[in-house]
Formats: structure tokens, sequence, C-alpha cells
């Protein structure tokens, strides 16, 4: 059913899909919903992938459907007025830079893209010759930029002293809490700190599920859930002095995980908001909806751009999960911010697929001054996080097999001389080399490097001819060009690998509140059992061997949490303990004889009885 278009769009966004049907999973937040456009993402093969992922990600552009049940979306009048609402308190912070400061924070994913805003936007200003008006706070610091540690998003104080510490002394605070389910505690704390604080804070909630999807559990040594918070922001903002920006994107490719689409639209949203303010602040002018219809429309734009390679992507996809099913690895080498997005896909890989750290790691070649809060922190990690260009030269280049896979990501305005000899020495060591590379019109790769990297994707973009912020809108739209090919290139790999049933990562690794919750869910979904059940046989796996007393089941999630951390295979376990009706020991030995993950899942989900219906996936078939 086309819906009823309000703006002439640059790609034809999809039809409103099933997930917006009233009766669709109607409880559950959009955020944590499986996308029925990858219902079999584990059947498709890498052109496949590439082309269920971009219409994942065509959604976020998605209008409002009268027709069907009416979220908002990124064009919806309210959201636009949200934003234009929202810049109207930025333009007052940029207006007064003395003892002023915009914070953008969040758990993750969202406190990387916190991050790359918060540099991106200090830049803008440099460029200006004026002092940096933004920062940016990740859930356990600096090291998480680089290294995924999921439990540290679940703690409201720690937000709290963390925004404490970068505003002291400060009278004016616009804070950007980002959570894309509206969930994170880290992020629930910190709202609800700055509406207790209203002299000096405007708190801005940034997310892609409605307030009456927030997550209604209480948030353990806190005195409101996120839902509670997010509903008294929602007061507030009768009158101006909060705001909750949160248009639906649709469910991500792979259920819930809020790195891809979430992510994307985080920066899609703020980018636009904050590149306005911006723009008519240094002309003193007054934004208008066009001004934001115009910069989102170069988003929709990146969107069709970076597609029209699907080709390309998907050739990359499949040279990726070859060596991830080989045991080698994948190199993300990017230049500058891409760089930043390439250590950040690596770092995610991690706790979304349970990869190894080294299965895709990303490096970041060129400077990185003025960039971290405390890079300390991030250096401190020790080798295992190293990122630099050295680090490549010295610990990986010398260990580079023909199973790898090396991508470059880089632009016509980088230095292509070092591309160039770094990839000569690259060259050395294996001929799996590929690269993604942006330039402007009338920019050409030189014949020396298409010579030594055979499989470029270059993708072109039109010169925008727009005044001194506009140049930030190219750099904007080359890094989610980046940022849409490479979760391609990784979440295909690991599709590819077997990582994925459906388009649910059931292996996943149980390290916080959300990842507790969402292992009950997809438990209850493969096996339809209870709720409860479901949770009993998780917990009973958790503490193997250890008998599950009362005082354990009525234990808080944190210490469930705390315990299955650091176990493997904890829900695959679980799930075949209810699939099979059998006990802890005899699951694990039936993972440990299969084949793969997904051969004893698929034997236990096909045994007598059970179909690949609605809810149930099919055995595994050779993919075409
Ligand atoms: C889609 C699916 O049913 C499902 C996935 N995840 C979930 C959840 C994951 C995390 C939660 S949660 O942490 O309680 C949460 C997270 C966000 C939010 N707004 N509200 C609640 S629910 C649910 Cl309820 C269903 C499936 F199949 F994956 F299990």
């Amino acid at each position: 059913m086309r819906g009823t278009k309000k703006y002439s769009h640059v790609i034809d966004t999809p039809d409103p899909g099933k997930w917006e049907l009233a009766g669709y999973e109607s409880t559950l937040p959009i955020t944590e919903k499986s996308n029925p456009i990858t219902r079999e993402l584990d059947r498709a093969d890498p052109g496949q992938i590439v082309q269920l992922l971009r219409d994942c990600d065509a959604e976020i552009f998605q209008e409002e459907d009268q027709a069907l049940v009416n979220y908002q979306r990124l064009y919806s009048e309210m959201v636009l007025k949200t934003m234009m609402d929202i810049i109207g308190k930025v333009q007052e912070v940029l207006k007064e830079p003395e003892n002023t400061l915009i914070v953008l924070s969040g758990g993750g994913a969202s406190g990387r893209m916190a991050f790359l805003m918060a540099v991106s936007f200090n830049k803008l200003l440099k460029g200006l010759g004026q002092p940096p008006q933004y920062t940016y706070l990740i859930a356990g610091g600096d090291r998480c930029l680089v290294a995924s540690q999921e439990g540290h998003e679940d703690s409201a104080l720690l937000g709290i002293e963390d925004l404490n510490k970068v505003c002291e002394g400060k009278k004016k605070v616009i804070f950007f809490g980002i959570s894309c389910g509206l969930s994170a505690p880290y992020v629930a704390g910190q709202l609800d700190f700055c509406m207790n604080n209203l002299d000096i804070y405007t708190p801005v909630l940034v997310g892609f599920n409605p307030v009456s999807m927030a997550r209604s559990e209480k948030i353990e040594g806190f005195h409101s859930s996120f839902r509670q918070v997010a509903e008294r922001m929602e007061k507030l903002q009768e009158t101006h002095q909060a705001f909750v920006l949160n248009p639906a994107v649709g469910p991500e490719g792979v259920a819930g995980s809020s790195r891809m689409k979430g992510g994307s639209a985080t920066k899609i949203l703020l980018e636009t908001l904050l590149l306005a303010a911006h723009k008519t602040v240094s002309k003193d002018g007054e934004v208008s909806e066009k001004c934001l219809l115009e910069i989102l429309r170069t988003y929709e734009r990146a969107h069709k751009v970076t597609y029209s390679q699907s080709k390309k992507i998907a050739a990359l996809v499949k040279q990726a999960g070859t060596s991830l099913q080989k045991k080698a690895y994948v190199y993300l080498v990017g230049w500058h911010t891409l760089g930043i997005i390439a250590i950040m896909d690596g770092a995610e890989c991690v706790p979304t697929f349970g990869a190894d750290l080294n299965d895709v790691r990303g490096f970041l070649i060129g400077d990185r001054s003025e960039m971290f809060n405390r890079e300390a922190d991030l250096v401190a990690q020790g080798p295992k996080f190293a990122f630099s260009e050295e680090d490549f030269v010295k610990s990986i280049l010398p260990s580079l097999t023909e199973q790898d896979t090396v991508l470059f990501l880089f632009t016509m305005d980088d230095n292509l001389a070092e591309v160039e000899k770094l990839a000569i020495q690259v060259k050395e060591r294996t001929s799996n080399i590929h690269a993604l590379s942006h330039a402007t019109v009338g920019q050409y790769l030189p014949a020396s490097l298409k010579k030594l990297i055979p499989s470029i994707i270059s993708i072109t973009w039109p010169i925008l001819f727009l005044e001194y912020e506009g140049n930030f809108i190219q750099r904007f739209q080359r890094e989610l060009s980046t940022k849409w090919i490479l979760n391609t290139v990784s979440t295909g790999a690991h599709v590819l690998k077997g990582k994925i049933l459906r388009n649910y990562m059931v292996d996943l690794r149980v390290s916080n509140a959300k990842l507790f919750e969402r292992a009950v869910a997809i438990l209850q979904r493969f096996t339809g059992d209870t709720r409860a059940k479901c949770r009993e046989a998780l917990l009973q796996v958790v503490y193997h061997p250890e008998q599950l007393s009362q005082e354990l089941r009525a234990a808080p999630v944190s210490k469930h949490v705390a315990r299955a951390t650091d176990q493997v295979q904890v829900v695959p376990t679980a799930l075949l303990c209810l699939l099979r009706h059998c006990a802890v020991p005899e699951a694990r030995a039936r993972l440990d004889a299969a084949p793969s993950l997904r051969a004893a899942l698929d034997a236990a989900l096909s045994a007598p009885g059970r179909k690949r219906g609605p809810d149930q996936p099919q055995p595994e078939e050779q993919r075409t």
C-alpha cells in the first residue's frame, strides 16, 4: 500500500511495512522488534544481504502513514517543529560561549556517535576561530569508544557523576541524552539530573521509540524507570524546558542491533539540527523548516549514492565472510574520521556477534589530536585495543595472510601518497586488499592507486554549493556512507559465518540488563514457552552447576548479568534445554558436538513437531 507522501523524496522509501501494522508485536518497543524485511536474512546470499539491509536503512526516511499505526517519523510535523524549538535553544548557547556547553551523551554505539559529532562540531567552531563548545560522554569512559563494554550503561548514578564532572562551573548547558531504545539507565540518570536543575540544563532526549514504549522496568539503584523520566520530559516540553526527539525509524535488520539504524538516525537527526543552528547563527538568520528539509535530503541522497554501489558492497561482504569463515581477520584502515568509524564498527562486532576482539578491527590513520577527552584512557587499554597506524604497521602487517581481508577507507582529500605507501606494504603480504574512496565531482583516483588496489569502491559526491557549514555536510555524508557500508559488511560477514538465526543474534553476550531481557525474549520467540519458563532456563544455565534457589531467582538482574557476562553460549544452551527438555550438561554437549551453532539449533528446532512457521526458523539450507 503506497503511503501518501507529503514531500518529494530522493530515494524510493519502501511502502509502510508490516511492522507499522497495529497488531504486529504491538507491545514490543519498535527498536526491539524483528524487522519483517530481514526475516530470512540467515538464508540470503551476499547480494540479497545488501539489498535487505539497504531497505532497512531506507525506512529511516519513510514518511508517517496515516493509514497505518501513527508513529511520528523523521519528516513528521511534530519532529520538525521540535527540532526547530531545540535549535532556538542551541542558538542561544552558541551566541554566548562563555561558561556554556553542549553535551552529547550515550551508552555504547550512542556514546560513539556522541563522540563523533562533538569532534565534528568543535572542528566547525575551530574553523570559525571560535573555542570548542561541545563535549561528549560515553558510559564507561573513553575506553568504550574503542572497546565495547556493554555493562556501563546500566548505572544511572554513573551517568550523573560523569555529567556533573564535565559541567562544573557552567551556567547554561544543553544536554542531548541519546538512548535509541529509550532504555539506558546511564542516560535516564542524566536526564533526571537535568530536570532537577533546569536553571542550568536544557535536557533533550533522543531515541527511536514512542515514550509509551520507553523501558518501564525500575532501574536498579535509582528512583525512576526510563519511562517515568521520559514522561516527565514530555510534560516539561509543554513549556520548552525539555525536549523529546523520538521519530520511529523502524526495527533493526538484526533484531535490537541499534548500532545500525539507531546509530545512523542519531547522526542524521543531530547533525541536521546542529548544522542548521550553526548556519543560522553565523548568518544571524532565522532557521526554517525548509533548511532542515534541505539538509535531511542530502542524507537521503547519501543513501541512494551509497547503495548504488550494492554489487561491489556485496563482493566485500562475501570476501569478509570468507575471511571470518576461515578464522582469518578483517582489518578496516581508515583515514581521519573514517578511521574512527572503522574502529567503532570493529568494536561493535564483539557484543553484537560475540566476535573475538581481533575478528574485525579498525585502525585510524592520521592526526588524532583534539579528539578524545582523555586519550590516556584509550591508549592505556594496552595492545589489544591498539588502533593507531603504528599499531597496524608494527603488530598487524607482519602477520597478515592471504586469508585476511584489508579494507582501506579514505577520501580524495587525504594524502594519497600515504595511502599508496601503506597499500604497497599490505600488498607485500596479501593481494586481498580493497578500498572505499570518496571523491567530489572532478577528482579522480590516480592510476597507480587503481593498479595497486583493483577493487576500489569509488563514490563520487556532487559538489554542494553551500557556505562554510556546507563543507561539513560533505563530511557528514561521507561518514554516514562509510558507516552504512561497514555496518553492512561486518553484519553480512557474520551472517555468512552462520552467527544469525533468521534475523536474531541468538548467541548474544548477556552483558547488561537490556541484553538479559532480550535473551529471555528470544528464548520465548523460539520456543513459544512462557517468559517465566524461559527466564528460569536462562538462570539455570547462568548459575550452573549451582542449584537455583528462591533467593537467586529473586536476585537483581545486575547479579545475573555479572555472572553471565563472561560466559559463552548461554542463550543457545538455554534454548537447547528448553527445546530438548534436557539438562545443561547435555545441552552443552550437543552444542560442542555440532558442526556449528546453527546446526545444533536447527536440529533442535526441526525436531518432530516443530516447523519454521511464522516464528520458527527452518533448518539451514545451503546458501545459493
Ligand atoms: C523481537 C523479540 O520478540 C524481542 C526482542 N527483544 C525484546 C527486548 C529486548 C530488551 C528489552 S528491555 O530491555 O526490557 C526494553 C528495551 C527497550 C525498551 N524501550 N523497553 C524495554 S525487551 C523483546 Cl521484548 C522482544 C525477539 F524475538 F527478539 F525476542
